[in-house]
């Protein structure tokens, strides 16, 4: 069957219309166009990039406005039906743009690049010669041949007069990478023959007598010069006379820097037995069960992904496996190349453009059946799903924060369903939502209760810097900690120490009056940088030199202040200046690999003291790890944020639970200056379920999740009074158009009310079932789309927001 009209969706997300444009298919495309591949069509004045979502003989469109499609990027379609039907449910769900959702779905390497170029309007006019020589023979050139040699000025003239037009067009990205491969004849006569042809040339001889063991093979040409010693025109001499030849093979970027030793499956402990039963019966049914995996850290989760991931390939199936971040812990990767060796792609941040689409081609090619990756690996191209798991589910980056705004959980379920495969969501500490829908069925509880190899779980200590400050200890660490530190480096044995911070932030304030020195476009204070002595908007980029006197009182006693990584690791030289001590913050690893030195260095015995962020909270198991020293418990509890308690209780056990996961019993100080707080109370005995009861009894009485839903409505502009205009507009409307069921908060200021120059206001939706919702705010958006944003004002909605 051919079609002569094609339905695309175009690369155009500002248009207030999000729907399928029809296309004409040119004839000599008829049998070649499929559905799921990427199109370049005209829009309006330009060509752009789409995506064919459906084929049809037929069109509304009348026959002499129907545009043909200009090019086809893709032989074979880079989406299938389940993708697309995948997006428009992504549409539907997290309000945004198809194109959003369809292009989320691909590696970057396949999302639309723009190039501008300038094309020849007028073969016969004559143009000046500079230009001439730019354009030489051809009609078309990349408008930064203009640029490089500074002629822009003139290039506007020539657009003027007519003469010539710029354009953008679609860049075709994501190429190949092929080398040069010699494949020997698999026919013994073949050499017989080419024997015969070199009687004299001894080398040939002894290559070719090399290749009859060698028969049908295909090698790297240096590898077989680094055999038989020959040069490459004696081989080039053989390949003439037939005896092989050379081959264009496709390759694939490797990102793995380094080899791994096989591992075998353990033999598992009563618990987890059970749950790798009742994993695998639903496999067996098959049925599309989410399993909610709560153990305790080192409880051997990760053993049972293994085993289950195992069953997954021996009925040819594939599996997702995602975890949070996974550049941060390739002690995770590792676990998964050992069981699986080349069976496995990974997919992160950390990897180039173009490793990134290798890894996602060996998906599509069928060349492996396990990803191991970050958020985005949930879109992982498989067609025959048999597992997707989430290790720590709970964590906060499995939702991403653009458009589409998704949770992979909710992708993670909504493929499970389409192939009928179990999910897990694996946690100590599980978000309160998915431990709630455990609890009510909707999601099957399995749990761990002990340690793999029944080891205790670590002692954990509070120590109370209030009572520290009095006994006149002003330094950053308490009593108990320093004895401890002092006891490990004794006993040789290894130590954690995290520093409850993103990244390493601490600001220059002024002692004499308060000022602390702010971003001038955002509403957030500048972070202090000593290795450059300048100050840096985390958020904008904006960054400056530290001041000398304070620009508020022209006081002289402005100074940095905050405990970075960087101070933290001065004052442990000074107590112990015999430590050997490893940071790792976004200073140390700004290298690609240098979170895999660090670890392994740490993990080789080369360091005592292992300092760092929320990079090391999660995922490292190391033997020698007795002690875990959380230095400040309580920043992540004043962030104003509904869910600041939870965080914090699933910081501190994550952290707490890398202490005596072998043989070594671990011990953990945690110091806070709110030690009476249930966080970090309840962080002391490690144990979950009285913190959720806790946790589950504030929000229901102060209306939050899981007991209600909310939906974030952020509007900004750059003029204050804009931002709370439209802020106050969009209330409005949704009140006049919401049922009385459901509360509305706001216009508020944003927690961060200024943010690169815009003033950001919001409005809350709080509800406990509201069909109209979605609709509501799609006819929200559209108002937006067609005449707010022609004001200069941007609008989201964030239907599960992480923080508000
Ligand atoms: N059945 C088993 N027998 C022996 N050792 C095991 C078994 N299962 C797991 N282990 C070991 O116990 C340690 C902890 O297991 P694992 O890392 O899988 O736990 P986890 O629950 O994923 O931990 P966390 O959530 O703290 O990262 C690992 O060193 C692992 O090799
Ligand atoms: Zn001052
Ligand atoms: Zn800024």
């Amino acid at each position: 069957m051919s079609f002569s009209v094609a339905e695309v969706i175009v690369d155009v997300p500002t248009y207030h219309v999000d729907r399928p444009f029809d296309y004409e298919v040119p004839t000599e495309w008829v049998k070649v166009i499929e559905v799921g591949s990427r199109v370049k069509v005209p829009f309006g004045p330009r060509n752009v990039l789409g995506f064919v979502v459906g084929l049809k003989n037929d069109t509304d469109v009348p026959i002499n406005k129907i545009k043909p499609i200009s090019n086809i990027l893709d032989m074979e379609p880079v989406l299938t039906a389940e993708m697309l039907s995948l997006a428009k449910w992504l549409k539907n769900e997290t309000i945004c743009y198809e194109i959003d959702a369809l292009q989320v779905m691909l590696p970057s390497a396949l999302r639309a690049k723009y190039e501008k170029v300038v094309n020849l309007q007028d073969d016969q006019a004559i143009l000046p010669e500079q230009v001439q020589v730019i354009f030489g023979k051809r009609r078309q050139v990349n408008f930064k041949e203009f640029e490089k040699v500074g002629l822009l000025p003139l290039l506007k003239q020539l657009i003027e007069g007519r003469l010539v037009k710029i354009e953008n067009v679609v860049k075709q990205q994501g190429n190949v990478k092929e080398v040069r491969m010699v494949k020997i004849t698999d026919d013994i006569q073949i050499l017989d023959v080419a024997m015969q042809e070199a009687t004299r040339a001894v080398k040939q001889r002894s290559l070719i007598d090399w290749m009859r063991g060698h028969l049908g093979e295909v090698l790297k040409p240096q590898q077989i010069y680094e055999e038989t010693g020959v040069s490459p025109a004696v081989l080039q001499s053989v390949v003439d006379k037939g005896a092989a030849r050379f081959i264009q093979e496709e390759v694939y970027r490797d990102p793995f820097t380094k080899d791994v030793t096989r591992t075998h499956s353990l033999r598992l402990t009563e618990e987890q037995a059970i749950a790798l039963k009742a994993i695998k019966k639903s496999m067996e049914a098959p049925s599309a069960t989410t399993f909610l995996l709560q153990g305790v850290t080192g409880s051997g989760k990760t053993e049972i992904y293994l085993q289950a991931i195992q069953k997954v390939l021996d009925e040819g199936k594939e599996a997702i496996m995602l975890v949070p971040e996974i550049s941060l812990t390739p002690q995770m990767t590792e676990r998964f190349r050992s069981r699986f060796g080349e069976m496995v792609a990974v997919m992160h941040s950390g990897l180039s453009v173009g490793e990134k689409y290798d890894e996602w081609r060996k998906i599509q090619q069928g060349k492996v059946s396990v990803v191991v990756g970050a958020r985005s690996a949930i879109f992982a191209p498989f067609t025959n799903i048999g597992l997707i798991i989430l290790d720590e589910e709970h964590e906060s980056t499995y939702k991403q924060e653009d458009s589409p705004r998704y949770h992979a959980r909710d992708v993670a379920i909504w493929r499970s369903e389409y192939y009928k495969c179990p999910v897990i969501l694996g946690s100590a500490t599980p978000a309160l939502e998915s431990f709630a829908r455990a609890k009510k069925g909707v999601y099957t509880l399995l749990t761990l209760k002990q340690r793999a190899m029944k080891q205790a779980l670590p002692t954990v200590f509070v120590a109370d810097m209030r009572e520290e400050l009095q006994k006149g200890n002003r330094s950053m660490f308490s009593e108990q900690l320093v004895e401890g530190i002092r006891m490990r480096l004794e006993r040789k044995e290894q130590m954690v120490l995290f520093l409850n911070r993103r990244g390493y932030s601490s600001f220059v304030l002024c002692r004499d009056c308060g000022t602390v020195v702010q971003c001038p476009n955002c509403d957030i204070s500048l972070t202090y940088h000593r290795t450059t002595e300048k100050l840096k908007c985390h958020y904008c980029g904006y960054e400056e030199h530290v001041p000398q006197i304070c620009p508020q009182c022209q006081s002289e006693h402005i100074r940095y202040f905050g405990t970075g990584t960087q101070k933290v690791e001065e004052e442990i030289y000074k107590l112990f200046p015999e430590a050997r001590l490893l940071r790792m913050d976004v200073d140390t690893t700004k290298h690609k690999g240098a979170h895999e030195e660090i670890l392994q260095a740490f993990g080789e015995g080369q360091a005592d003291i292992l300092l760092g962020t929320q990079m090391i909270a999660k995922g490292l198991d190391f033997p020698n790890i007795t002690l875990v020293g959380v230095l400040s418990a309580d920043t992540s509890l004043h962030i104003p944020d509904y869910r600041a308690a939870e965080r914090t209780f699933q910081l501190l056990t994550q952290v707490s639970g890398r202490a005596g996961r072998h043989e070594k019993p671990g011990e953990v100080i945690i110091q806070t200056y709110t030690p009476e707080h249930y966080a970090i109370e309840l962080a002391k005995t490690q144990d979950y379920e009285p913190f959720y009861e806790r946790e589950m009894f504030l929000r229901r009485r102060s209306g939050y999740p899981p007991y209600y839903f909310v939906a974030l409505v952020q509007v900004s502009h750059e003029d204050v009074m804009m931002a709370a205009e439209y802020a106050g507009r969009a209330g409005d409307w949704l009140r006049g158009n919401l049922s009385n069921q459901v509360a509305i908060i706001g216009p508020t200021a944003a927690s961060i009310s200024r943010l690169q120059n815009r003033y950001r206001y919001q409005c809350l939706i709080k509800y406990k079932i509201e069909p109209n919702l979605i609709p509501v705010l799609q006819r929200l958006l559209a108002m937006y789309r067609a005449e707010w944003v022609k004001q200069g004002i941007l609008m989201t909605v964030d239907l599960d927001p992480s923080t508000i």
